[in-house]
């Protein structure tokens, strides 16, 4: 997969050079390119911002810089995502959804944004997304764009490496919250380890497991209940 970020601060993504997008990256699996906006620039002061037409408080990003940016970045495949207070819920569906794409393109707004514009020129050739990372407020896309690459890097076949730790976590293939873990010592503190995850009862633990995430689930996040498949609950799942 490709991915190309654009941004007036390029160096805010280099923690896309570590860790396991790093390998990622190392290792072929993920084509990862920075592009700084301001290389798109058409003046000396290198603007990429003008006032906002009717008035308000701040500044706008110029859609001519982002248009000439975009279209030197993006391929005829290309899956434009554009972080947004206002865009879609970022979720592991959409993550999941992403990972089959064959390039995503982040477009990092900073100011009050980006010319509407941008948006809807780009929508009439391919996709675009506005997507959002929670209700509260951020001063540009770039630690959304670290967010979603990191997200989607992560689902690529070979980036992680046992593919079945990525279906129980929190919000992977069962829907639920993750259960919680525990390490050496046995005794930490006055704190001691549930005495199942001692038994080697391999049954017992995974129904264990399973309690423990329907029951966080329940707590934290019913919404996530009432968004399951039911299919995927059994008798027992229906007494916790
Ligand atoms: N607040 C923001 C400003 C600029 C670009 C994205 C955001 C954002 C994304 N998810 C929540 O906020």
């Amino acid at each position: 997969m490709r991915v190309d970020v654009v941004s007036i601060f390029p160096e805010y993504l280099a923690a896309l050079d570590l860790s396991l997008v790093g390998k990622a990256r190392t290792s072929g699996l993920l084509d990862l390119h920075v592009h700084d906006l301001r290389d798109w620039t058409d003046d000396r002061h290198r603007t990429v911002d003008d006032t906002p037409f009717g008035g308000g408080a701040g500044m706008v990003m110029r859609p001519d810089v982002w248009g000439r940016a975009l279209d030197d970045v993006m391929t005829p495949d290309a899956h434009l995502l554009v972080p947004s207070p206002a865009g879609r819920p970022f979720t592991q569906r959409m993550a999941e959804e992403l990972a089959g794409e064959q390039q995503l393109v982040v477009a990092c707004g900073r100011y009050e944004g980006i010319d509407a514009r941008v948006v809807e020129h780009y929508a009439g050739r391919g996709r675009v997304t506005e997507l959002s990372l929670g209700d509260y407020v951020l001063n540009g896309g770039e630690v959304a764009a670290l967010v979603v690459v990191e997200a989607v890097a992560r689902l690529l076949p070979g980036v992680v490496g046992n593919p079945a730790s990525l279906v129980e976590e929190s919000h992977g293939a069962a829907g639920l919250l993750e259960y919680p873990v525990y390490t050496k010592p046995a005794s930490w503190l006055e704190h001691d380890v549930p005495d199942v995850l001692l038994s080697g009862h391999h049954a017992r633990i995974e129904r264990w497991r399973r309690d423990q995430a329907l029951e966080r689930t329940a707590r934290r996040r019913p919404d996530l209940l009432t968004a399951l498949d039911p299919a995927t609950l059994d008798r027992h799942d229906l007494e916790v």
